[in-house]
């Protein structure tokens, strides 16, 4: 009898993102080799692929070139524009753009379909964004949906804050979602990015982050979806 094994791809940017979601994989899971791990039902790959776009972007690559996964998972932090979300809570974002690349025009920012480089819905683009329709999905977790913007430096002056907010209307910022949703909608990837708020977007205050509560949640989080796929909740 042929029994399929569903190939889930788990990504961040850092190891300490994901750190308890590997511990739970040593513990419960058995291990096929370096990063890659098997439980129940799934083959689970796991790839730390940098801060940023430009190495995310890289990795993300390499890795798809030679392993197609039916489901992949990007897990991380992100800054929250909404100060009615709290830090630790989780989020799936539907809408990603790229919110710092373009031209500086005297005093205003324009993208690349501002200047007409891009148009817009060109492949994977649906208008100027990059939209996950969750469509496709073996498992959608029940998390209130986001708008991220992708940048690659932290927002951290009122000017840069409102720049983004008026044009783009963000929830969060992170610096590689819109990597991980060009190369899935791309590859036609069915893809899930789950986020979970470290920290307000504001000017840089590094003391008021809770790294470990959002670490805390975001794995919680991703473990419950490892389960569920693998069939074992
Ligand atoms: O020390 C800093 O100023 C600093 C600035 C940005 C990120 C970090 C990190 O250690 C986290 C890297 C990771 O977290 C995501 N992240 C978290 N909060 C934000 C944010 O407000 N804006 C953009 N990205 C954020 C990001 O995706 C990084 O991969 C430290």
């Amino acid at each position: 009898m042929y029994f399929y094994r569903m190939k889930l791809l788990v990504t961040a940017a850092t190891t300490l993102e994901v750190q308890p979601f590997l511990h739970f994989l040593d513990r419960e899971s058995h291990t096929v080799s370096a990063h890659q791990y098997r439980l129940a039902n799934c083959d689970i790959q796991i790839l730390v692929a940098g801060i940023g776009m430009m190495p995310f972007a890289y990795h993300l690559g390499r890795h798809l070139a030679s392993h197609r996964p039916d489901f992949a998972v990007q897990a991380g932090i992100a800054g929250s524009f909404r100060r009615d979300w709290e830090l630790g809570s989780l989020v799936m974002v539907d809408r990603e753009y790229l919110a710092d690349l373009g031209a500086e025009d005297n005093e205003q920012f324009k993208d690349l379909f501002d200047i007409q480089l891009w148009q817009p819905s060109q492949p994977p683009f649906t208008g100027t964004a990059l939209v996950n329709t969750f469509a496709g999905l073996p498992y959608v977790p029940q998390l209130p949906k986001a708008t991220s913007a992708s940048v690659n430096m932290v927002s951290g002056s009122t000017q840069t804050i409102t720049r983004l907010e008026s044009k783009y209307m963000p929830d969060i910022e992170s610096m590689e979602g819109a990597a991980f949703h060009y190369a899935c909608l791309s590859e036609k990837i069915p893809f899930l990015q789950i986020r979970s708020l470290s920290n307000y977007v504001e000017i840089r205050d590094k003391s008021k982050w809770n790294i470990p509560l959002s670490v805390k949640t975001l794995n919680e989080e991703l473990i419950s979806i490892v389960k569920s796929l693998a069939s074992l909740s």
